[in-house]
């Protein structure tokens, strides 16, 4: 019997439902792919920031990959919070033991109220470890500035940052735009084959973007789970976020959800 499509995120909770695992179980569900999670960390979090976070024993990791890979068929995973170096680590050490693929790298850094949610001597492991496995990796602009050590002020920048990636060994690149201050916002991509395009939409005039990155990487990962092609797979993720965050819902004081239920209803096949 064809088995339903089953995704996987590897990340850390949201306590407040907007972002992390919460964002990535909320996308994969309303795109219709079953959602299985490796919890890597905790955080007490809501609209406002973090408040506190706390990585769970690596072993506890290890077993959640071991549990999921007993069980699942896993068709598409992606990575989100891993806190710091040893979960990065623990991470990539089952990545490359469950042979995860296609695999997602969102390099997330620092959460929207500015706490950090990867430490400053892990980077370089992502840049050295985690990278190189990606089949697509999503930072966002202080993402791939951190990641490539340079300013990236234009499109030109952006496309050098992005060579600069796939140079690391990501296979295909795409620096999310949404930290720009325009009214329009575009995401740069950069494709294994070495072509590129830029997905652009207007800026919503909205504090309530909690999650569009988990949210974009989820709904591009679920795409895949389906058979989606990369390119097919990154338009629906971005159309996917362009769709869910006009139509907001007021929760929270601060940088609020996004609408998933916008897009219940997708079709099973996209
Ligand atoms: N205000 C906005 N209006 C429309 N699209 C947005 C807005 N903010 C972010 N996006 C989109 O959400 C996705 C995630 O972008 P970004 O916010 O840069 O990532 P992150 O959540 O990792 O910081 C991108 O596709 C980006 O274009
Ligand atoms: C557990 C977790 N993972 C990821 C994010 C990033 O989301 P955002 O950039 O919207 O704050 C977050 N805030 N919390």
């Amino acid at each position: 019997m064809k088995q339903y499509p089953q995704a996987l995120t590897i990340a850390g909770t949201d306590s407040g439902g907007g972002a992390g695992i919460q964002a990535d179980i909320k996308t994969m569900q309303a795109c219709h792919v079953f959602s299985t999670n490796v919890v890597v960390a905790v955080t007490a979090q809501n609209t406002l920031d973090v408040q506190k976070a706390f990585a769970l024993p690596t072993d506890m990791v290890d077993a959640q990959f071991a549990s999921i890979y007993e069980d699942f068929d896993i068709k598409a995973a992606k990575t989100g919070m891993l806190a710091d170096a040893e979960h990065v680590a623990c991470v990539v050490q089952n990545i490359k033991k469950y042979h995860i693929q296609p695999l997602i790298v969102d390099p997330v850094m620092v959460a929207k109220g500015g706490t950090r949610l990867l430490s400053k001597d892990a980077i370089d492991s992502v840049i050295h470890d985690l990278i190189p496995l990606a089949t697509i990796v999503t930072p966002n602009l202080p993402e791939a500035e951190a990641i490539t050590n340079m300013t990236i002020k234009n499109h030109e920048d952006t496309r050098t940052a992005a060579k600069k990636i796939a140079s690391m060994g990501a296979k295909n690149v795409i620096i999310k735009g949404g930290h720009q201050d325009s009214d329009i916002i575009s995401d740069y991509v950069l494709l294994s084959d070495g072509t590129d395009f830029w997905m652009a939409s207007p800026k919503v005039d909205t504090i309530r973007t909690h999650g569009t990155g988990d949210t974009l990487s989820s709904a591009i990962a679920s795409a895949l789970a389906k058979g989606d092609t990369i390119p097919s797979a990154i338009r629906f993720g971005k159309s996917f976020i362009e769709t869910i965050i006009q139509q907001d819902i007021i929760v929270g004081h601060g940088h609020g959800p996004l609408n998933h239920w916008k897009m219940a209803g997708t079709p099973n096949e996209i």
